[in-house]
């Protein structure tokens, strides 16, 4: 482990360390506050995404019943919609739950798994927009579809682009939706329509990995949800921090399923030490 006497980054860059502060603020408020997370999300997501949010600290709530909406969603802290296995039977209670959402003051998080592969899907992600979330987190190709409302040649869950490639959708989209757009990647890029920011923590495994992407925009609910009013600090943070687990797991891994293994247990034991020394984001405008 480093020890915070060899860490440079304060005399070399002054912003990097200020958002490592932030980045650790953060996650040691969502381990104090342990925000409830309402998760209505894919088949494929649902124990990685719950088990992310328990290492971070976060309560988990794989909850999308309609009956069950009104009495509940009011109560978190923080809804996450994602429409990876998406079927119209499914369509109507996640509007209603970001409906509740947003009339209760709570943020609420969107993934627009494969957005662009279908008209249906692309119609439902669109209607989804509409009810305001306060993030949209998705990959290049799925942003590009929703800014340019359009479907076209698709790689279904997976990215046919860079995250660089995105930066104008994903500023239109901010800019046209009201809500904060991440594009993950190799970088990834948040922006709120106006300011772009970086964060380049992650390693290439976690694209081999399936639901990494959709546990991350879980991760930013948790982070908006203790900090409803600085959403690009906690998007940018959430990124970040579930990046540099990665990077702390890979020292251990052998592939993508033992990385899977040590993401989860790096996540939960983070500590300031390494998170101040790790974090790498900074602005891109
Ligand atoms: N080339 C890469 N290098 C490092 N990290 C990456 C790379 N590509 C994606 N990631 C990280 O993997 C996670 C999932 O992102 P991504 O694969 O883009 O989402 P999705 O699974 O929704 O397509 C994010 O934390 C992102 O930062
Ligand atoms: C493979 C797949 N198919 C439908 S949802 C899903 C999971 C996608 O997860 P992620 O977007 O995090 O890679
Ligand atoms: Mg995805």
């Amino acid at each position: 482990m480093e020890s915070k006497s060899n860490f440079k980054a304060e005399e070399e860059d002054p912003e990097a360390i200020v958002w490592a502060q932030k980045a650790w603020a953060l996650l040691s408020s969502v381990r104090a506050k342990s925000p409830l997370i309402q998760c209505i999300t894919n088949f494929v997501s649902m124990d990685l995404m719950a088990n992310t949010l328990l290492s971070a600290g976060a309560s988990p709530a794989m909850l999308h019943s309609i009956e069950e909406l009104p009495d509940f969603t009011p109560q978190v802290h923080a809804l996450c919609v994602n429409v990876g296995t998406l079927s119209a039977d499914w369509l109507p209670a996640m509007k209603v739950a970001a409906e509740l959402a947003h009339n209760s003051g709570k943020p609420w998080v969107l993934d627009p798994v494969a957005a662009g592969a279908s008209g249906f899907r692309l119609k439902a992600c669109l209607e989804l927009v509409e009810l305001k979330p306060t993030v949209i987190r998705g990959n290049a190709s799925e942003i590009i579809a929703l800014a340019n409302a359009s479907v076209g040649p698709t790689k279904g869950a997976d990215s046919s682009h860079e995250s660089t490639d995105a930066v104008e959708s994903a500023k239109s989209l901010a800019q046209s939706s009201g809500a904060l757009v991440a594009v993950s990647g190799a970088v990834d890029i948040v922006t709120d329509g106006k300011r772009v920011v970086g964060a380049r923590n992650g390693v290439a495994m976690l694209t081999k990995i399936t639901a990494t992407g959709c546990s991350v925009t879980a991760l930013i609910a948790a982070f908006v949800a203790v900090d409803q009013s600085h959403v690009l600090e906690a998007t940018a943070s959430a990124l970040s921090i579930f990046g540099i687990a990665s990077e702390v797991g890979m020292k251990l891994a052998k592939g993508p399923a033992s990385l899977r293994m040590h993401l989860i247990d790096s996540l939960y034991r983070l500590d300031e030490v390494c998170v101040l020394s790790h974090v790498k984001i900074g602005s891109l405008s």
